[in-house]
């Protein structure tokens, strides 16, 4: 298949990488030129605007958004929307909120799908989970697409119609908010502790057959090997919180508790406020780097 794919930074070079290594053919374009120039070095076909991407592409254009929510994926659309018929086919891969998406469905003339994506940049050679939502027949044409930037088959599947791909996605950053909230509070306690632990011996004695072993477990065991146990300069500083934000926003419009999350998200905005050290947060600020190469706060 040929794939334009639009946006090269983190995550959008890893699109453009697993598709040429699973045999399809790729256009790409960023307004950065040098990760146009970095994607055309790989095998891909630069482009040098997004005209030029769907002049490039042709009919039955198969086309991967991978910019920053918001702005950005508007801009995009509406550069596009002159080059799109029904026949074309758009991914949005971001963090959209699921709101956008229905919307940027209902007024994009080619089909839309809004795509969760989780892995992050550190699961470039293991492949992503992804979430879609949008139109059966549009997900079917992508899935050798899905099978390449996926783990394989078994990591994407169709969540329903439009917007569900992000909620699913929005639910699932609620969640990671959660889980990293819960190894901080439970590694806070052991550093602060009667014993004098090695967190990382702690960390990997837990991977190692422990009902809590997950994927941000090791990479809590990866903090403390490459920061030390304490940490070492790491800071109680937590940003992003959007995806959080949202999902507390939609657990209180459908009435559902959610007293995990929204602690969650709490800290992290305690973090910002100037309140003092945690290592909870510390932790959780060095977790955003293991996953989605976020840059590290430091003291
Ligand atoms: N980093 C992560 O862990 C994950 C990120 N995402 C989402 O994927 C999307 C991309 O994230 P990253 O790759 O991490 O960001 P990034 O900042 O590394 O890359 C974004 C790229 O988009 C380009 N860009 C910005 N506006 C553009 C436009 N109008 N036209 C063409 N190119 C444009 C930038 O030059 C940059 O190269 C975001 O929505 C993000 O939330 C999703 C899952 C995980
Ligand atoms: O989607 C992701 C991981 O699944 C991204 O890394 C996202 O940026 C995480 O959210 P936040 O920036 O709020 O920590």
């Amino acid at each position: 298949m040929q794939l334009g794919v639009i946006g090269l930074g983190r995550m959008g070079r890893i699109v453009v990488d697993r598709s040429l290594d699973a045999g399809h053919d790729v256009v790409a374009f960023d307004l950065d030129a040098e990760a146009t120039a970095a994607a055309a070095e790989a095998g891909a076909i630069p482009a040098d605007s997004v005209a030029d991407l769907a002049d490039r592409l042709g009919e039955g254009k198969r086309i991967w958004l991978m910019v920053p929510a918001g702005d950005a994926v508007d801009a995009t659309l509406e550069e596009l929307d002159p080059h799109l018929d029904g026949g074309d086919v758009v991914v949005d891969g971001g963090n959209s909120h699921f709101g956008d998406s229905t919307r940027r469905a209902d007024s994009c003339p080619a089909a839309y799908l809004d795509c969760g994506t989780s892995g992050g940049p550190a699961s470039a050679e293991a492949g992503f989970s992804l979430m879609v939502g949008g139109p059966e027949w549009a997900y079917e044409e992508l899935t050798p697409v899905f099978d390449a930037v996926a783990t394989g088959p078994a990591g994407h599947d169709r969540m329903g119609p439009a917007g569900s791909g992000h909620y699913v996605k929005m639910v699932h950053n609620g969640v990671e908010y959660a889980l990293m909230q819960a190894y901080g509070e439970g590694f806070e306690l052991l550093h602060e502790g009667r014993y004098d632990l090695d967190l990382e011996a702690v960390a990997r004695t837990w991977n190692n057959g422990a009902v809590i072993r997950s994927w941000l477990l090791e990479l809590c065991e990866e903090a403390f090997r490459e920061e030390g146990a304490d940490l070492g300069d790491v800071a109680d500083r937590v940003e992003g919180g959007s995806t959080g934000t949202w999902t507390v926003q939609e657990a209180l419009e459908q009435e559902v508790p959610l007293p995990l999350v929204y602690t969650a998200l709490s800290e992290r905005f305690g973090s910002r406020a100037g309140e003092d050290g945690r290592f909870s947060r510390r932790l959780a600020n060095r977790l955003r780097y293991g996953f989605g190469r976020h840059e590290v706060q430091r003291e």
